[in-house]
């Protein structure tokens, strides 16, 4: 039987919550081609002018806002989830991170020191597809690969957004906030420039050229960061039972002036305080584990622009992180 390794891939935090640790990630992250999807000289040129002037100091101090004394909550969570999957597999586990540290390259090189292992079942965390996530922790661990000479087969989990043991697991660890009462659910997704989307479409007709374009089935869906996150939703209300009118979906954390993927979650916000919402409730599916995005962006300064604008309480609905029912879905992937 090939002897088998599994490596979880997330995304990354600074080694540290201040200017210069921030610095150091927000250029390598930045300076991803799959990210921002320009070329060398001017993706440079908006880096360098643009946001490492300013974006380091103002991004050190939301992550002081949820740092913890173990480190970067997305780090810590992920260290946790990789622990409580270790402990379900006779396999090794190891956890890397696409931006910083523990490297993809530092952890592809720890699970080759085995030289019996012949394969690496690679599970990108990310339930739907994005060239700035999902393309980009593919092409790192293939260039480590190719670089090391490693005699390993990468074997790769797709996008799981439609999943149904992942929707399951979804709707189990979400439960007992859906056992409170409130007034609205908005599924609050990581925006994405729409060129990220519209450039995959091959047939040039489909993605983005009608409200409704994500419905229904599509070849260009296999790669529409939207129709992704639109059935995810749906899966989960239809499994969960909610009713329409309870719930949105919105899109968080938009950066630069390129158009990304609307409504903005923070005007949703201020919509539903609008319209009489007192308590409102955030799931945030597209990240697996708690991070910046979820417990500064949403927790925290979503919470006071629903409060200014009328509202009473914020729920941030907690990520899957380390719940069993996902490290069970997870261990049932690696064995089949
Ligand atoms: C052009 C910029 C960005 C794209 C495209 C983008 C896509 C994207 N990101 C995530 C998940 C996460 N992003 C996180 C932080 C973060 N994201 C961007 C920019 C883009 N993301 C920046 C600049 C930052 C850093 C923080 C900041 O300065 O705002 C995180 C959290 C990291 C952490 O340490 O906690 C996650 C997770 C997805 C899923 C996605 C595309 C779908
Ligand atoms: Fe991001
Ligand atoms: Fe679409």
């Amino acid at each position: 039987m090939t002897k088998r390794a599994i490596l979880l891939a997330n995304l990354g935090s600074p080694d540290a919550p201040d200017t210069p640790s921030v610095r150091r990630y927000l250029n390598q992250f930045l300076m991803d081609p799959y990210v921002i999807q320009l070329p060398w000289l001017l993706r440079r040129m908006i880096v360098s002018l643009f946001v490492l002037p300013t974006r380091p100091k103002a991004s050190a101090h939301a992550y002081q806002s949820v740092w913890t004394p173990e480190g970067s909550p997305l780090i810590v969570l992920s260290e946790k989830l990789k622990n409580a999957l270790q402990a379900k597999l006779p396999l090794p586990v190891e956890m890397a991170m696409r931006y910083g540290n523990p490297s993809i390259e530092q952890q592809l090189l720890k699970i080759t020191e085995d030289k019996s292992i012949e394969e690496v079942l690679y599970i990108p965390l990310y339930p739907h597809y994005a060239e700035s996530t999902v393309t980009t922790s593919i092409e790192e661990a293939k260039r480590v690969i190719n670089k090391h000479k490693l005699n390993i087969k990468l074997s790769v989990i797709p996008p799981f957004f439609d999943d149904p043991d992942y929707i399951r697991a979804l709707v189990t660890s979400t439960q007992p906030y859906l056992e409170q009462s409130y007034d609205h659910i908005i599924f609050s997704y990581h925006g994405l420039p729409e060129s990220h989307i519209t450039k995959l479409d091959s047939s040039g007709t489909h993605c983005l050229k009608q409200d409704n374009c994500c419905q229904g089935s599509h070849p260009a869906h296999k790669t529409c960061y939207r129709h992704q996150v639109m059935r995810t939703t749906e899966c989960f209300a239809a499994q969960a039972g909610l009713a329409k009118e309870r719930y949105s979906v919105a899109f968080q954390s938009r950066l630069g002036r390129a158009k990304w993927l609307g409504p903005n979650t923070e005007d949703k916000l201020r919509d539903l305080a609008q319209q009489g919402a007192k308590h409102v409730m955030v799931l945030c599916p597209a990240f697996v584990t708690d991070c910046l995005e979820t417990l500064e962006e949403i927790a925290i300064r979503g919470e006071e622009v629903f409060k200014e604008a009328g509202g009473e309480k914020l729920t941030l609905i907690p990520c899957m992180n380390d719940d069993p029912a996902w490290v069970n879905v997870l261990a049932d992937w690696c064995q089949n």
